[in-house]
């Protein structure tokens, strides 16, 4: 293991992510940020400068536990103070896990303004992965709209709110294709011209070079601000080995679902005609599409990179076909080796978490138990660990939520109330939470929510069909449940998981579509505080703790 050091400056810049110019976030002059390539127990250090004048920033290390280094986990207001512009913050943190993993800003709306980028850990050195292959490759997925994000903020936050809309573009590793279409010689009906790439411009597609009759391992990341998406490769079949860190028991598939916050590595076998080419294609589920297709090409080296594939490219399923994701998202299950293991059969607490869009003194809102996020001035970890008990709300929010409430129509009263409340666990407890999914304000809507928990794995238990109820459990899966560190609420469904509280510090659980965070859906957990150790200065320069800190005082 060793220690492998980076020196980032994050800035705004400009770049064309879909081939029309824009502003992006960029760390040391690239978009997407540098891919970070390490082994399982490695420690990461980045020193991470902000470059941007007049904001804040944070970075999130999107799947990393920080077990034992809860102040490196990039959240602003509640791990650590907003790093202030020119001012450096070193983060130092050990990827203890191989899997394919991100980082992106976890501050205002940064990672929809392109702040982001890949985390990928390989085993030890001398140690191998369960599954073998010849070569693998990174596809990082995002939208991307042509507002620019302070707008956007602005829009979501104005009474009556102005809803962002579907992305203008798709983006594979940073690029995608606006106003025209790679496959317009072989899909009909797009209506968009053809691209004319020369290759080196900015936009211009992602190529994976494969050679024919070998075993390919591609790693996917999903760090959409709003779309959940669907991957598929022409002609190839895919088998899922790896979900958010974790082995999975290897099952086949023509085409996967992927959320925002997920990960999963697939492998193929290039057993296909070699004299051809064949088309990647990821598309828009969940919601109603309005965005094309994004494609890459898969490029067998016994032809040209140049020729385009003759069959089209793989048709994204329906929208709205939940029946197929939810088959696809029943079938993971965890290959139990090494670090998996069953969950604990029983918990010692049960909370009950109601996804409700609401409204506030007019403003719409997302709300949890009927409580929107709302963050404080002063991170959590520093006022919970040094004992500021007037730094945010001291009542527990609410464990659940009345039972007979309708999930299936718009809140009788939508009404809803700001919080900002801290789940407080006891140490080395087993915590379930039943995410609950219900209609949003519109009749006849309800929508698909990714949930990220940070500083933990959780298993994944099951899933159901409208309000959970207690003979629900004697459906759960105890036995090989995947663990994950994001995971899917269907419309007018349920999710149920749970996770060992052993992770001392404060920890974000929230919907992973970045408007949604932003419009309150969110909650915060905290466990074990008082066994956290010394918090770095820079995490608590802000708010009470920053007062504490330049008070003759503090020792
Ligand atoms: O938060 C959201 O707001 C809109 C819609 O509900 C109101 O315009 C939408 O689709 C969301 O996901």
């Amino acid at each position: 293991a060793k220690a492998r050091h980076f020196k980032w400056e994050v800035e705004y810049m400009y770049g064309a992510p879909d081939c029309l110019e824009h502003v992006v976030m960029g760390i040391n002059g690239q978009f997407p940020g540098p891919t970070i390539k390490a082994r399982a127990g490695d420690t990461l250090v980045i020193h991470l400068t902000n470059k941007l004048h007049t904001e804040g920033v944070v970075i999130h290390w999107h799947g990393i536990r920080q077990l034992g280094t809860p102040w490196a986990d990039g959240t602003a207001s509640i791990s650590q103070c907003a790093i202030n512009p020119g001012e450096t913050f070193v983060y130092r943190f050990k990827v203890d896990k191989a899997g394919t993993y991100f980082y992106h800003g976890h501050y205002g709306m940064q990672r929809s303004a392109g702040l982001y980028g890949l985390l990928i850990v390989d085993v030890e050195e001398g140690k191998k992965e369960p599954f073998q292959y010849d070569g693998e490759f990174n596809l990082l997925l995002s939208d991307w709209w042509h507002k620019g994000v302070h707008e956007q903020e602005v829009d979501l936050s104005a009474n009556p709110m102005r809803w962002i809309g579907e992305p203008q573009s798709l983006l594979l590793n940073g690029r995608g294709q606006y106003n025209c279409s790679l496959a317009a010689h072989n899909s009909k009906g797009s209506g968009l011209p053809a691209c004319k790439f020369r290759g080196n411009e900015r936009c211009a597609p992602n190529i994976l070079h494969v050679m024919p009759n070998k075993t390919y391992r591609l790693r996917v990341a999903s760090t959409t601000a709003l779309a959940s998406l669907n991957l598929a490769i022409g002609k190839h079949k895919l088998l899922m080995v790896e979900a958010d860190g974790n082995y999975l028991e290897p099952f086949w598939v023509n085409d996967f679902d992927i959320y925002s916050g997920e990960t999963y590595s697939v492998l193929f076998h290039t057993d296909q005609q070699p004299t051809d080419n064949y088309w990647i294609s990821v598309g828009v589920r969940g919601r109603k599409p309005a965005t094309p297709q994004a494609l890459a090409i898969l490029h067998y080296q016994s032809t040209t990179a140049s020729k385009l594939p003759t069959i089209a490219p793989p048709q994204t399923p329906l929208w709205n076909d939940y029946s197929h994701s939810k088959s696809f998202s029943k079938k993971i299950r965890a290959r139990l080796l090494g670090s998996q293991n069953p969950p604990p059969i029983t918990n010692h607490r049960r909370i009950f978490l109601l996804n409700t869009q609401n409204r506030i003194d007019g403003y719409t809102k997302w709300a949890i138990n009927n409580v929107s996020l709302t963050l404080p001035p002063t991170p959590y970890l520093g006022s919970i660990k040094h004992g500021f008990s007037n730094a945010f709300d001291q009542k527990s929010p609410p464990d659940s939520f009345v039972n007979t409430y309708d999930i299936t129509r718009p809140p009788s009263n939508p009404n809803s109330t700001y919080g900002n409340g801290v789940y407080m666990l006891k140490f080395n407890t087993t915590i379930d939470v039943i995410l609950q999914n219900a209609n949003a304000l519109n009749a006849n809507v309800s929508e698909i929510h990714p949930w990220h928990l940070h500083g933990h794995d959780f298993w994944v238990l099951g899933y159901g069909e409208g309000k959970f109820t207690k003979k629900d459990e004697n459906k759960f899966n105890l036995k090989n449940p995947p663990l994950r560190n994001t995971v899917v609420i269907f419309p007018y469904g349920w999710t149920a998981l749970r996770f060992m509280a052993d992770n001392p510090g404060v920890w974000a659980f929230h919907c992973h579509i970045e408007p949604h965070l932003h419009m309150g859906m969110g909650v915060v957990f905290a466990e074990g505080v008082h066994l956290v150790g010394k918090i770095p200065d820079e995490a608590l320069s802000c708010g009470l703790t920053g007062k504490m800190l330049r008070s003759k005082t503090h020792n």
